[in-house]
């Protein structure tokens, strides 16, 4: 078989072709109900269906929040890894968003778990948290990268508290954000078009305050519900703008169950974050 192209090129040809936005799909027990679901196996299983059937045809990278269907134990699980082979079935690509930190030879079983081919729930990318040190992630980085995969480091989060941890100083004087920005963009040197090791800053953020250039994409989570919009891009990454990749989650999935109205909500969040970003 052929191998994968990088991660990076291949966002970058998503990005380009159905337009700059993740969908996130997070079936929270509110939209089970707002959608006339139940808060079980059977409501999660139609939720996360819907979705999938709606947008992985179109939207460039669907994001499952994996906490969502843990909560339903191993039949949850197993309807994650549906959506997953479902949705990059449809040309989507998958973002696993799992937040997985841990020492070392952990992270060598999260990887295999989620960016290694063979693994039942194989991504396209995952999320990590680099907060036991940027080392502790190297297993996901390269099995990601043997894999053609690619790894999301959290970096500034959209939340408020994220600040006291990632905007603390190091003993060399940058900000602890800033020490991961630049081993993210070491990851990246030399990459193209598109570096396979993203950052996540968050939409939310009044401003960055880091350097941005990492090479690599920045998933911007935040945008609705947490109250950023698709005009506060260009303020929070300036000149890296060109490398956000604008997530949306509640604001889109609202919409639903209608099919119609989750592709409406989709198209019209990529025809304003176009419109920001021009
Ligand atoms: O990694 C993420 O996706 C993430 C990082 C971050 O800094 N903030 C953040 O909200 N997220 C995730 O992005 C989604 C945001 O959902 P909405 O606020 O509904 O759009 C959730 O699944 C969060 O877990």
């Amino acid at each position: 078989m052929m191998p994968r192209e990088p991660f990076g090129a291949r966002l970058r040809t998503a990005l380009e072709t159905r337009g700059p936005l993740c969908v996130g799909i997070d079936p929270h027990a509110a939209l089970l109900s707002a959608w006339g679901l139940g808060d079980d196996i059977a409501g999660l299983e139609r939720f996360t269906r819907t979705v999938v059937d709606a947008l992985a045809d179109r939207v460039a990278v669907l994001k499952p929040q994996s906490a969502f269907f843990e909560r339903f134990g191993s039949r949850g699980v197993a309807v994650l890894e549906r959506a997953v082979a479902d949705a990059r079935a449809a040309g989507a690509l998958v973002l696993m968003d799992a937040k997985r930190g841990d020492i070392g030879s952990t992270m060598a079983a999260y990887a295999a778990a989620y960016v290694e081919e063979s693994s039942p729930l194989f991504c396209d990318a995952v999320t990590v948290s680099p907060y036991l040190g940027f080392g502790s992630l190297r297993p996901v980085l390269d099995t990601a990268s043997a894999n053609g995969a690619g790894v999301f480091v959290l970096a500034l989060t959209s939340n408020p508290e994220g600040a006291e941890v990632q905007r603390a100083t190091t003993a060399g004087g940058p900000s602890v954000a800033q020490v991961m920005l630049d081993h993210i963009a070491r990851e990246n040197e030399g990459a193209l078009p598109l570096g396979s090791v993203g950052a996540v800053v968050g939409a939310t953020l009044a401003e960055a305050g880091v350097a941005l250039g990492v090479n690599g994409p920045l998933l911007a989570p935040g945008i609705g519900a947490q109250g950023a919009t698709p005009a506060d891009l260009p303020k929070v990454f300036g000149e890296a703008v060109g490398n956000v990749v604008p997530s949306v989650s509640r604001d889109v999935l609202r919409h639903g169950p209608s099919p119609q109205a989750l592709r409406e909500a989709s198209d019209r969040f990529v025809g304003e974050i176009r419109a920001a970003l021009a």
